[in-house]
């Protein structure tokens, strides 16, 4: 089947033609190769992703909590939250209806729901993330569904997945779920920064969702490929669950760690807006996927951007302190450069940089 001129590949399809050697394009240059049998330094205490524990959002633990939280910003852009008030159930079932679509949906009924590949961040069934006329990208190993979920009128679960039937539903109250969730979270990230509660969602505006269901099959090359290459989010905070197989990996202090899944955790990631907002305080976490050879690994990314229109720059209680590091960008124009040059490290992020 071909849509633009272009093949339609999808990454589960090459890994059951059984292949011993991936294709070409999967190649990833020497640089970004992941290790894959150096030892892991996650043993080291420095080295673990802190774990906060939101015990339901306790008033009295309020202080606590936004410490923690502003230390695990400072030197992670990311962490761990436990008790957060999202049924461990709803984890589950948004993970296992995402893995019966990718395992147990026919391929062609799959690619009824294909995103567009002529337009970036579209919705739906997809592979390739970058439009096809960006030739010499090495290809992720990883296929992915795309859901728009926030605001409501972006919202048409007709273009989800029918497969399994609970799909839609579940996908539907995880959103609401995540919403809320960040929405806290972006409250108490503010206070960690001195600002007022509702400081960072006032900047960024009414909060644009979107859910993407990642299914990253077993890998013949693991040690040449990537699931994912190397990038921070774009948009504001990213709320991250994996299944059981592990492969999400945070680089810090130019060491790519594994993030080990912690069952029922559910992993808050800064992103690009909140580096600018927090005028460099605080720093989006770079991560990557790696594969393996033997297990399928599905993991649910929830997204929380401003709309395309939102100028985003530090906010001006940060600048007092100290002069602007980042120029004023409209996010639009952040996200089609983003799509132009792709995934590259942190170097989206760095060309805003003043200094
Ligand atoms: O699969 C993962 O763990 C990472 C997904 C991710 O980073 C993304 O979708 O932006
Ligand atoms: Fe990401």
């Amino acid at each position: 089947m071909e849509i633009g001129g272009e093949p339609m590949v999808r990454v589960q399809g090459l890994a059951k033609a059984g292949l011993s050697h991936v294709p070409p394009q999967y190649i990833q240059p020497l640089p970004n190769r992941p290790q894959l049998n150096t030892p892991s330094s996650t043993s080291d205490h420095d080295t673990v992703l802190p774990v906060i524990d939101l015990s339901e959002f306790d008033p009295t633990r309020r202080e606590s909590v936004r410490e923690s939280i502003g230390r695990a910003c400072r030197e992670w852009g990311a962490f761990h939250v436990t008790n957060h008030g999202v049924p461990a159930s709803l984890l589950d079932h948004v993970k296992t209806v995402g893995l019966t679509f990718f395992n147990h949906c026919p391929l062609p009924d799959k690619l009824k729901y294909s995103c567009d590949p002529n337009s970036f961040a579209s919705q739906g069934y997809g592979s390739k993330m970058l439009l096809p006329d960006q030739n010499g990208v090495v290809l992720d190993w990883r296929d992915y569904f795309d859901h728009h979920t926030f605001p409501l009128s972006r919202r048409d679960p007709d273009r989800w997945p029918h497969f399994p039937p609970d799909y839609r539903d579940t996908v539907g109250s995880y959103a609401d779920q995540m919403k809320a969730l960040a929405q806290k979270l972006l409250g108490l990230i503010s206070e960690s920064l001195g600002l007022r509660s509702p400081c960072i969602e006032e900047a960024v505006g009414e909060l644009h969702q979107n859910i993407t269901i990642s299914y990253y099959p077993p890998c013949p090359q693991p040690d040449l490929t990537l699931g994912l290459q190397p990038h921070s989010d774009m948009g504001v905070i990213t709320l991250l669950i994996q299944d059981h197989v592990g492969g999400l990996q945070l680089l810090k202090n130019n060491h790519w760690l594994t993030v080990h899944p912690l069952s029922d955790a559910i992993l808050v990631i800064l992103a690009d807006q909140t580096e600018i907002l927090s005028n460099g305080k605080y720093k989006s976490a770079q991560h990557r996927a790696i594969t393996n050879a033997t297990q399928a690994r599905l993991s649910v990314a929830t997204f929380h951007d401003p709309a395309k229109a939102v100028k985003i720059s530090p906010v001006s209680e940060l600048v007092s302190e100290s002069s602007p590091q980042y120029r004023e960008v409209l996010y639009g124009d952040y996200v089609s450069s983003w799509y132009t040059k792709g995934p590259d490290g942190k170097g989206n992020i760095n060309s805003l940089l003043l200094n």
